[in-house]
């Protein structure tokens, strides 16, 4: 089954202010095809950075990251989820999807608005639809373009717990179809624990990788038990190698 490509970051260095401890400092992370990567750590440690380098929106830093073997601000462009939707709020749902790429014929965005739930939405504005069906409206403009890659910054951040399961439903059964190479930032083990291939631990300034965990178990296979042993690892591992509660 085709999936999506290799992500390679060598980060020389990455830093905001001249003056002070970059955020990065020969930080290096390679990324399987096709696999689920959950990034956690401390507020501030650096993951939305290392989104937006991979993304190819900053690229002020000095290094390399490559998407199967492309650099990555020439490669073709990720799916972003941004923490907040972020829609434009003068389009109507179906035009903030095809506002994505200016050529995506009318049916591509009925599909990708038919995959997040939200049929019969195409012509509502975005202050017509919930706080929750805006997150959806974002991922789908996310997968509309088809990316291979997906990056998630908080996706699932000061939603309801319900929605949250709704939308982890959604992912687990796009990635299980598509099989793109997802690299997501949350705050919660639970989303980790229910998602990702490996969580990757994130600390200190400049950011080190402090732990790296596998969680073998294929997603469909993940019962309630394996969720909440996942769970306790992600959370000892963070609270141990970070000194913070995840
Ligand atoms: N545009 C910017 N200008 C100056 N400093 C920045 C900028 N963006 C990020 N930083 C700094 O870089 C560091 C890493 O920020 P980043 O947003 O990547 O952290 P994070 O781990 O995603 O945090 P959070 O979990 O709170 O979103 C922080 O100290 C932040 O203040």
């Amino acid at each position: 089954m085709a999936h999506g490509p290799g992500l390679t970051l060598n980060i020389v260095e990455k830093r905001f202010d001249p003056l002070a401890t970059p955020v990065l400092d020969q930080f290096t992370l390679n990324i399987a095809p096709g696999s689920v990567v959950a990034l956690v750590g401390p507020s501030g440690v650096g993951k939305s950075t290392i989104l937006r380098l991979v993304a190819g929106i900053d690229r002020l830093f000095s290094g390399r990251i490559t998407v199967d073997g492309i650099d990555a601000d020439k490669a073709h462009p990720p799916g972003f989820v941004f923490q907040d939707p972020r829609l434009l709020p003068w389009l109507t749902a179906i035009d903030n999807i095809r506002a994505a790429d200016g050529k995506m014929p009318q049916a591509t965005a009925l599909q990708a608005l038919a995959q997040v739930g939200l049929n019969g939405y195409g012509d509502a504005y975005p202050h017509q639809l919930s706080g929750g069906m805006q997150r959806r409206l974002a991922l789908a403009r996310a997968l509309a373009i088809n990316a291979e890659v997906l990056l998630l910054d908080e996706p699932f951040v000061s939603l309801d717990r319900a929605l949250v399961n709704e939308i982890h439903g959604l992912l687990a059964e796009l990635v299980g179809a598509k099989r793109p190479t997802v690299l997501f930032i949350s705050h919660l083990a639970e989303d980790a624990a229910r998602l990702a291939d490996r969580v990757v631990v994130l600390a200190g300034r400049p950011a080190r990788i402090v732990d790296d965990i596998e969680l073998p178990t294929s997603r469909q296979q993940r019962d309630g038990n394996i969720i909440n042993g996942y769970i306790r690892r992600i959370e000892s591992a963070a609270s141990t190698k970070t000194g913070t509660k995840l």
